[in-house]
């Protein structure tokens, strides 16, 4: 669904990702796997779109029309509520009021904080805040899903909520990028991408 080939991102003299390749297919979930600074996200800020490659591609086959990133540190509005963040991020995505409003709500019920749902972020806990920012993901009903980090906050219990959900994104029919520092959480996943110092040095491929 979603192919990157020999892939770089520089800021600067600074080369973040060098000749990566990788393929995320519909329907599975893929762990992006490396220490800090490796590269993580801006794999993912590139298969998004949000940075220009130096290098290579990122190709989307046509049944990929819409990506979602859950961004690592959630990219929520402070300003405002839980809902009114998925509420703005539907509508802008063309979806119609009363849709966006019943997608909004299941996807804050579906991470536990739909009785956050009229309160201001700034107001919400750490967990909390990353829990709407997978709402808001989960609400966008993507055909590519990119989640950067998202279980970093999370108490066990929710650190599985959110596994679970983007298991189910995948069995959807979604392809799921999941960058993520945890290695249990890798390994939930169908395959997994290495990165050493923005280069591949492992893949394991879904089954
Ligand atoms: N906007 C930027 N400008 C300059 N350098 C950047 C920028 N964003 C990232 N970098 C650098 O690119 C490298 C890769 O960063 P990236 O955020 O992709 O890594 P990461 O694996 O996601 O790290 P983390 O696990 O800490 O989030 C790092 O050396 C980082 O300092």
């Amino acid at each position: 669904m979603m192919t990157v080939t020999g892939l770089s991102v520089s800021y600067g003299d600074l080369v973040a990702l060098r000749d990566v390749s990788f393929h995320a297919p519909a329907g599975s979930l893929l762990a992006v796997t490396g220490a800090s600074g490796a590269g993580k996200t801006s794999l993912l800020w590139a298969m998004a779109g949000l940075v220009a490659p130096r290098a290579g591609t990122v190709a989307r086959s046509p049944e990929a029309a819409t990506v979602a990133l859950i961004p690592q540190g959630n990219g929520l509005a402070m300003v405002l509520t839980a809902r009114e963040n998925l509420l703005v991020a539907l509508l802008a995505a063309g979806v119609g009021r009363r849709d966006a409003a019943a997608r909004a709500d299941a996807a804050l019920e579906r991470l536990g904080v739909d009785g956050q749902s009229g309160q201001l972020v700034d107001e919400l806990s750490g967990g909390q805040r990353q829990r709407v920012a997978i709402a808001r993901g989960l609400a966008m009903t993507a055909d590519v899903l990119l989640a950067d980090e998202i279980t970093s906050d999370l108490d066990p219990r929710n650190r599985d909520v959110a596994m679970e959900v983007l298991r189910e994104e995948a069995r959807r029919g979604a392809a799921v990028v999941f960058a993520t520092h945890d290695p249990r959480a890798a390994a939930d996943c169908d395959g997994e991408l290495r990165l050493v110092d923005g280069a591949a040095v492992s893949a394991t491929r879904p089954a």
